[in-house]
Parts: C-alpha cells; sequence; structure tokens
C-alpha cells in the first residue's frame, strides 16, 4: 500500500516519523508539498518519495493524505480532483474544521476518511478520531485505519463531536505540555535545574496518565487515593482550585472550540 502526503508540514511529518518507527518502508511514503526547500532534507533522512506534484500523489497513492491549512484545502482539492482514481482509493483529511460533505463536494463521491489526529503519533502514542463516508469495513476505509492504527490509538466519531474531539485531542498535547512546563517551573522556583524538573514532571504526567488508562478507575478517586486526610496534596490541590484550575482548563477548551468554530 502506498500512502502520499500533500503538505509536508508539523502534522504530515509527524504521522511520517511515526509509520517510519513502526516500520513502515518510505519507499511507500510519497509526498509533495509548497516549497521543496521546506522538506527535501526531512524527505531523504526518511527515506520517502518525492513527487513532482500535488497531482502526482493524488495519481499513484492508494491512501492520499491532505495534510495542507484549512484556508487552501478545497483550491488543493480541486487542483487534484481529476488526477485521483476510482473508489479503490481513499482521500484521508487531518484538516481541521474541514467536512466530509465539503470535501466529497469539490472531489465527488469518492471514498473520504475525515481524521484529526495529534502530534503523539510521531512516537507512536496519538490519540486519533476517524469519521468515514461509508462502511469502515470496506477495504479502502480499513487501510485508512490502519496507517493511523500504526501511530496509536484510534476512535471512531460522529462528525459533530469533531469540533470536541481537536481541542481535547488535537490541541490539547499543547495544554498537557503547558502543564508539564508549569510544573517543572514550580521545582525550578525551589532550585531544581529546568532538565531535572522537566524531566521529573513528564514522568509523573506520563504515569499519572498510565494510571487512568489501566487502573480503570475515575480520575477523581485516583485524587482521593493520593490526598491523606489533614496532608499536603489536598492544601496544594485546593489552593489550585482557588486560583481557578479547573475553570481554566475548560475555559481554554472553550476558546478552542469556539476558534474553531469561526474559522
Ligand atoms: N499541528 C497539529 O497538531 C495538527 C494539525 N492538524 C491539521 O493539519 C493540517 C496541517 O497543519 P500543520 O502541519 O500544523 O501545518 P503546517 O503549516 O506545518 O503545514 C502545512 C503544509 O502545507 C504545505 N503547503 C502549502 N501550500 C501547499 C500546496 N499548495 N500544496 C501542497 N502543500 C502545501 C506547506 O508547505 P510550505 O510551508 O513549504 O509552503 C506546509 O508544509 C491543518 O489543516 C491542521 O488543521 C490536525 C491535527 C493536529
Ligand atoms: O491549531 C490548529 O489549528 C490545529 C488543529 C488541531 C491541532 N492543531
Amino acid at each position: 500500500m502506498k500512502v502520499g502526503f500533500i503538505g509536508v508540514g508539523n502534522m504530515a511529518k509527524a504521522i511520517i516519523v511515526g509509520l517510519r518507527k513502526a516500520g513502515f518502508k518510505g519507499e511507500n511514503i510519497l509526498v509533495h508539498s509548497g516549497h521543496l526547500a521546506h522538506y527535501q532534507a526531512f524527505a531523504t533522512e526518511q527515506q520517502l518519495v518525492i513527487e513532482e506534484s500535488n497531482e502526482a500523489v493524488a495519481s499513484k497513492a492508494d491512501v492520499v493524505i491532505l495534510a495542507v491549512k484549512p484556508d487552501i484545502a478545497e483550491k488543493v482539492l480541486s487542483s487534484i480532483k481529476s488526477e485521483l482514481r476510482g473508489t479503490s482509493q481513499l482521500l484521508a483529511s487531518v484538516v481541521s474544521g474541514l467536512s466530509i460533505a465539503q470535501i466529497q463536494h469539490v472531489i465527488g463521491q469518492r471514498p473520504v476518511l475525515r481524521v484529526m489526529p495529534n502530534v503523539n503519533v510521531e512516537i507512536g502514542e496519538g490519540m486519533t478520531a476517524l469519521a468515514a463516508s461509508g462502511d469502515l469495513q470496506e477495504t479502502p476505509y480499513k487501510d485508512g485505519q490502519k496507517v493511523f492504527e500504526r501511530v496509536g490509538k484510534v476512535m471512531v466519531i460522529s462528525e459533530t463531536d469533531f469540533p470536541t474531539f481537536s481541542a481535547i485531542a488535537g490541541s490539547a498535547p499543547a495544554y498537557a505540555y503547558f502543564f508539564i512546563d508549569a510544573l517543572s517551573r514550580a521545582g525550578v522556583k525551589y532550585g531544581l535545574t529546568k532538565e531535572a524538573a522537566t524531566d521529573i514532571a513528564a514522568q509523573v504526567v506520563n504515569g499519572s496518565a498510565q494510571m487512568v488508562l489501566q487502573a480503570n478507575e475515575n480520575p477523581a478517586a485516583l485524587i482521593d487515593k493520593v490526598s491523606s486526610p489533614g496532608g499536603t496534596t489536598v492544601a496544594g490541590f485546593l489552593a489550585m482550585e482557588e486560583a481557578g484550575f479547573m475553570t481554566a482548563v475548560v475555559k481554554g477548551i472553550d476558546a478552542t472550540i469556539a476558534k474553531e468554530r469561526e474559522d
């Protein structure tokens, strides 16, 4: 199976690195993007096939992944439309806010997968949502699903939930990094080096995420297990709440969703 990328920016690069780490051959990854100088070195390092145009990617790949910015997505789709093959080929779009109906309005009734990955696909720990224009058990959709299963967890969701998913999974790595950075800076405030404090904070968040996923327990129950009566954790927890921690996070997600709706 050949996977083609139209647009080789941050998201496409993260998917490609994840696929290569998972053993997907570079010779089966076709790429074309805006400016060759921006991705030539990456393509060479990852042993990818650089195609001369978006149209060439569209005509040769079995799974064509559209990974350009939303403002030019429809123009690019329109330019590759005549190169796309019949119903055996999949167009997978990772473009935020672009619906299956909008895509099919441009390229016609071909198999389309709407995808919302996050940058953690780069290390095989992605959280990716999928919605399909047809039966996911059929070959072109299955091929697309397999691509994203190789780089993390995949969830099939309704298209109406994409803005929420985009905020709490697509954008949220940035917010998780922000929490890690905040914890790390607190460590620095009390004399740890930034490097040591960041290592500690990242491992704590990593272990805590594994506890939530593996212990199959509500995070609130896990908070209670750490909070001894009259102890230090509950004192810190309540001070964070007094400063509006939960409200700040939810407001951040509200703003993320509002921005996607506005675009
Ligand atoms: N970054 C993220 O975490 C996530 C991003 N997304 C979605 O992925 C898409 C890409 O985002 P991201 O990778 O961050 O953005 P980037 O700006 O990093 O990448 C966009 C890429 O598109 C290329 N490009 C510009 N014009 C064309 C063209 N006409 N034909 C082909 N390629 C072109 C650009 O090349 P050049 O710079 O050389 O012009 C650039 O490499 C967006 O739609 C975004 O919503 C979805 C989930 C998460
Ligand atoms: O910020 C953005 O536009 C994209 C969408 C999801 C993550 N990043």
